[in-house]
């Protein structure tokens, strides 16, 4: 199954320094094993944004719920996910 999913970061702007870049550097190596697992396949920055556009292909909602919570911004982000089904029009 696939998900688009739009995730926009708010990072408290009086985050600890040493706190937030030991935060991004787990999203970083969390997202880097998901996407190399095959289960996020796109991970695309929204220009001038912190945000990014996903896909992810799951086998559930489910499992797209336990993804998205176990990301270490998760406290941190407001997501957006919109289920993706085959176009008729596509070849
Ligand atoms: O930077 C982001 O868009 C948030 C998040 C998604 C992947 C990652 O490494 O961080």
């Amino acid at each position: 199954m696939l998900f688009h999913v739009r995730m926009d970061v708010h990072l408290p702007h009086d985050m600890d320094p040493d706190v937030r870049a030991e935060t991004v550097a787990r999203e970083k190596d969390y997202s880097q094993r998901l996407q190399r697992s095959g289960k996020w396949p796109h991970l695309w920055r929204i220009v001038g944004e912190y945000s990014n556009i996903s896909v992810f292909d799951v086998e559930s909602t489910d499992e797209l719920h336990e993804l998205l919570s176990s990301l270490p911004l998760f406290p941190y982000m407001t997501i957006k996910v919109t289920p993706l089904a085959t176009h008729p029009s596509k070849v």
